[in-house]
């Protein structure tokens, strides 16, 4: 998808991009690809939104863009370089994933759990040093666990757990954040925190933001891109006002709905009813 759409708003000289091309995703038990995408773009120092109904591939996509998948064809490239080739550690200081699926271990303090997102930053034998504690103060304020923060991860509710794992991935401070529906389990307070230091970490720091989002309402406010995916490939993508349509609601969410593209906080949708699949 390189086209003028896609092209950064600002220029965002030391903000890192992923992009992904030629991309066939699938898994063992698949005989088909569920995802096949040309062209993918997460630019530089923007916040995209991949939205989309169940299963049409957005969490495939995304765990392929942070290596946490391999593709079958095609390749991801980070600033122009092959995530293949990276060092793993490397790799993990340049792109952080928080994926849908987090085994919370037993006996471990959500403060335990945020330190593991600096592993990157450390040697093996290396103890925390006073870089690693400001980075995991900052993670855990960030997130808003600091009342928590001594509780073991195992006994918190799903939405507290939710913003733990967030933590410990902010903790990771990479240059690409790809976080897939961090907003689950969240009350809406907790969903507007999670997504304004989402905002702020990309425009106070740069940060390259992919976000999978059910709410294409709550994408097309906060997200300067929205990739609409519909059966495992990008329908449409650019600018939340030129992408959420009338047409894209019916024909991709099977929703209908109005739209008032004018509504100053982004486009507004009205949704009236589901259409027949
Ligand atoms: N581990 C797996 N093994 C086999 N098929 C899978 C696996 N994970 C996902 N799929 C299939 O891949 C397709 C895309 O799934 P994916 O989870 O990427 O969609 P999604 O858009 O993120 O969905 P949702 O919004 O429901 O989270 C679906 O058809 C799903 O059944």
């Amino acid at each position: 998808m390189v086209d003028e759409r896609t092209s950064p708003a600002t220029d965002r000289a030391n903000a890192s991009e992923l992009v992904g091309e030629h991309l066939a995703i699938g898994y063992p038990t698949t005989d088909e690809p569920v995802v096949e995408c040309e062209n993918v773009v997460i630019p530089a120092g923007e916040v995209t939104a991949l939205v989309g109904p169940n299963g049409s591939g957005k969490s495939t996509l995304l765990k392929a863009m942070a290596r946490q998948h391999a593709p079958e064809r095609g390749s991801v490239l980070l600033d122009g370089s092959q995530i293949q080739l990276f060092d793993s550690k490397e790799l993990a200081r340049r792109v952080g994933l928080l994926s849908q699926e987090n085994e919370s271990p037993a006996s471990l303090t959500v403060e335990d759990l945020v330190s593991h997102g600096r592993y990157p930053h450390r040697g093996f034998f290396d103890s925390i040093t006073d870089e690693d504690r400001e980075a995991i103060d900052r993670a855990i304020e960030l997130a808003g666990v600091d009342d928590i923060r001594t509780q073991d991860v195992g006994n918190l509710s799903g939405g507290q757990k939710q913003l733990a794992w967030i933590a410990m991935v902010l903790a990771q401070e990479t240059d690409v954040l790809l976080l897939d529906e961090p907003t689950t389990y969240l009350d809406l307070h907790h969903q507007l925190r999670v997504m304004e230091v989402v905002r702020t970490l990309n425009r106070e720091e740069e940060i390259t933001i992919g976000i999978v989002l059910h709410d294409i309402g709550q994408a097309a406010r906060f997200a300067d891109n929205l990739i609409a995916m519909k059966d495992g490939t990008p329908y449409d993508w650019g600018p939340p006002r030129e992408v959420v349509t009338e047409e894209l609601l019916a024909d991709v969410f099977r929703v209908d709905a109005d739209v008032d593209s004018e509504s100053p906080t982004g486009p507004h949708i009205a949704p009236h009813r589901a259409l027949d699949e």
